[in-house]
């Protein structure tokens, strides 16, 4: 999967997907259903889409510590049980990068609006694929689902080029 590339060299980076399961996801009096938080990012790679939080690891930083550190630094939440849920190589005609997946189902806080994201749950079953990277279609149902996958993303002029994935399988380079 992952031969081709320098995963070893690359900036890595953090996804997190947090589920809600409950009556009143969000606690924002929305309808019943399992829903998922997204962010509307105001900047950085894949500013203007929906996405999960998440960035960039910072040096000595591990994963973990990125994601947990991210997600609070977006929409002002304690992420509590943040598993492995992924990862991809993302190559592009810019910025390169190993991407870890994360899924969590617990959190502490209540998700505000910052300099760096706009958060809204999505119903489960129905997000805004069509203002999202167009690959996350081919995961996101998946770890939402409480699946593993591993993928590799090529992108150029803002669109996909080549899409492998293999789903199932421990989500580690
Ligand atoms: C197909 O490629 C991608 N798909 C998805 N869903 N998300 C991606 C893809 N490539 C990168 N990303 C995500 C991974 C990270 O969460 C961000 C990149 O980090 P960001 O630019 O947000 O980094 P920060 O450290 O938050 O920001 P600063 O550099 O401004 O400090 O994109």
């Amino acid at each position: 999967m992952f031969e081709d590339d320098p995963v070893d060299d690359l900036p890595a980076a953090t996804l997190c997907h947090l589920v809600d399961r409950g009556d009143d996801p969000g606690g924002d009096g929305g309808a019943a259903g399992d829903e998922t938080l997204l962010i509307r990012k105001k900047r950085g790679v894949g500013s203007g889409q929906w996405v999960g939080p998440g960035g960039k690891v910072e040096p000595g930083e591990t994963v973990e510590e990125c994601v947990v550190r991210e997600v609070r630094e977006e929409v002002g939440i304690d992420v509590l049980d943040p598993e492995r849920a992924g990862v991809f190589v993302y190559r592009s005609d810019g910025w390169d990068a190993v991407v870890h997946v994360f899924r969590a189902t617990e959190y502490a806080g209540t998700p505000e609006e910052t300099a760096e994201a706009d958060p809204r749950w999505f119903p489960v079953d129905d997000l805004p694929f069509a203002e999202m990277w167009q690959t996350d279609r081919e995961w996101l149902p998946h770890v939402l689902d409480g699946g593993t996958f591993r993928g590799r993303f090529v992108y150029s002029d803002g669109e996909p080029r080549e899409v492998r994935m293999e789903t199932g399988v421990t989500p580690s380079l």
